[in-house]
């Protein structure tokens, strides 16, 4: 199944310049949803990520995170934006092209020596992942890798992650 025709291209949004690769027209698709969940957990297992845990990152990571950890017979951890987790949290900054962002853990979500999948839709410049890596890593858990449905390969953001394997389904 060619996943890319199942990806609408939204041109200049959010700004002039950018092209959106907009998953929504993806998840629409029973077969698409389907085949993208399938294929992502048997890459996985292929190349031999062995996870305790799925962490994704919010929001677009929640969509694809939990089935997938449902898939693998794993759980899953959100990643969320500040202010919105109610036991006490991890947080890292990061930067955005213009300013900086923040991400936030339960600090009781992983045991350390967790091994860890990060998985998101997409990886532009790799700082949500990179700060994401960060967040585990303070707990002293293990990352096994990264899971992407979309890598957007000019930007690479592959070069801002730890060096471990790094699974994506559709490049750009
Ligand atoms: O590799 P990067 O340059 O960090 O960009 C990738 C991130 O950007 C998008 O999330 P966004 O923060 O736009 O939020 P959303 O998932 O709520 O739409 C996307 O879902 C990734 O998390
Ligand atoms: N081009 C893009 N399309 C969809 N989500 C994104 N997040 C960062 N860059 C993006």
């Amino acid at each position: 199944m060619d996943l890319k025709s199942l990806i609408r291209d939204i041109p200049d949004f959010p700004k002039p310049g950018i092209v959106f690769r907009d998953i929504t027209t993806l998840l629409r698709d029973p077969q698409g949803l389907r085949y993208t969940i399938d294929i992502f957990a048997e890459k996985c297992i292929d190349a031999g990520l062995k996870a305790d845990y799925i962490v994704g990152m919010e929001s677009r990571g929640f969509i694809f995170g939990t089935p997938l950890a449902y898939k693998l017979g794993v759980g899953f951890i959100p990643v969320r934006k500040p202010g919105k987790l109610p036991a006490a949290v991890h947080s890292v900054e990061y930067e955005l092209e213009y300013g900086t962002d923040c991400l936030e853990m339960h600090q009781d979500a992983l045991h350390p020596n967790s091994r860890v999948l990060i998985v998101d839709d997409l990886i532009a410049t790799g700082g949500t992942a990179s700060a994401t890596a960060s967040l585990i890593q303070k707990i002293g858990c293990e990352l096994v890798g990264f899971g992407f449905i979309i890598e957007l390969r000019d930007l690479q953001g592959r070069k801002n992650l730890p060096d471990v394997p790094i699974i994506s389904l559709v490049e750009y």
